[in-house]
């Protein structure tokens, strides 16, 4: 599988030094679903109860889709030192020890998200109202992280550089646009802010490093560009559904 490239006038320049390429990848964030319409009314208090609960189902499956994705470029590491970073980000999510402990994760974590909307665990679980648009983007990324050199994979996670203002936004927003939701429910956006921030660090690091010539450096602005239209296409299809009001009654 390979990822569409973007015709740039600006392409076969020399490499942009390592402030100037960081500073073309933030850029992407224009294009981040922050800014989809959909997270905006969500963000804004314009959501139904049934329009949370159906965006909570949906996202669940991008939750279990991550810890995949980064089992996918794990194998693909054929360095020690990255392959103890990188394991990280599965115990973030599977979590480890007591299921019901202090590191439990994030999937953990979002099945009490649910239960704070008023999903129960095996009804989330079962995937239930996700749709298909939803499963075919989050399946794209984790079909990309496993075919792609890791390099390519670890490039893609940038998204994360732009989630810690979308965490805070429902942090700051959410209680009181939606005040049946139960607080518990909010502990995965507060875990994921200094844990996305560590993602990045490492991330950047690697990206920076290896794409290095103008060539390479536009191939990565495109990875990023293919894993935002991954974010955005979720929120489209999530939002196509909510215009059937009966039909986000999972
Ligand atoms: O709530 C969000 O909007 C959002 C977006 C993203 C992202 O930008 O990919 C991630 C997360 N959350 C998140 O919680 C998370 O753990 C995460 C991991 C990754 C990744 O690509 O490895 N993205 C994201």
């Amino acid at each position: 599988m390979d990822i569409a490239t973007i015709v740039r006038p600006d392409g076969d320049g020399p490499a942009w030094n390592r402030i100037d390429f960081e500073a073309k990848l933030r850029a992407q964030g224009a294009a981040y679903h922050i800014h989809h319409p959909f997270n905006l009314r969500m963000n804004s208090g314009g959501c139904a109860p049934d329009e949370i609960r159906h965006w909570v189902r949906n996202r669940f499956y991008y939750q279990i889709c991550i810890p995949r994705k980064d089992a996918a470029i794990l194998a693909n590491m054929s360095d020690r030192a990255q392959r103890r970073l990188w394991i990280e980000r599965i115990l973030d999510h599977d979590g480890y020890g007591d299921y019901q402990g202090s590191s439990a994760g994030g999937m953990e974590a979002w099945i009490k998200l649910g239960e704070a909307v008023g999903i129960e665990r095996q009804d989330l679980l079962s995937l239930k109202g996700v749709s298909p648009a939803v499963r075919f983007a989050c399946d794209a990324y984790v079909n990309f992280a496993s075919q792609a050199p890791w390099q390519e994979a670890v490039c893609s996670s940038l998204t994360e550089m732009f989630a810690p203002q979308i965490h805070k936004d429902r942090l700051s927003t959410w209680p009181t646009h939606y005040p049946w939701i139960d607080a518990a429910g909010f502990g995965y956006f507060r875990g994921r802010i200094p844990l996305a921030g560590r993602d990045v660090a490492h991330g950047l690091e690697v990206t920076l490093a290896h794409f290095t010539t103008r060539q390479a450096q536009h191939r990565a602005l495109d990875i990023l560009q293919f894993k935002l239209d991954i974010l955005w296409n979720m929120l489209d299809a999530i939002e196509k559904v909510c215009l059937t009001p009966a039909a986000v009654k999972a």
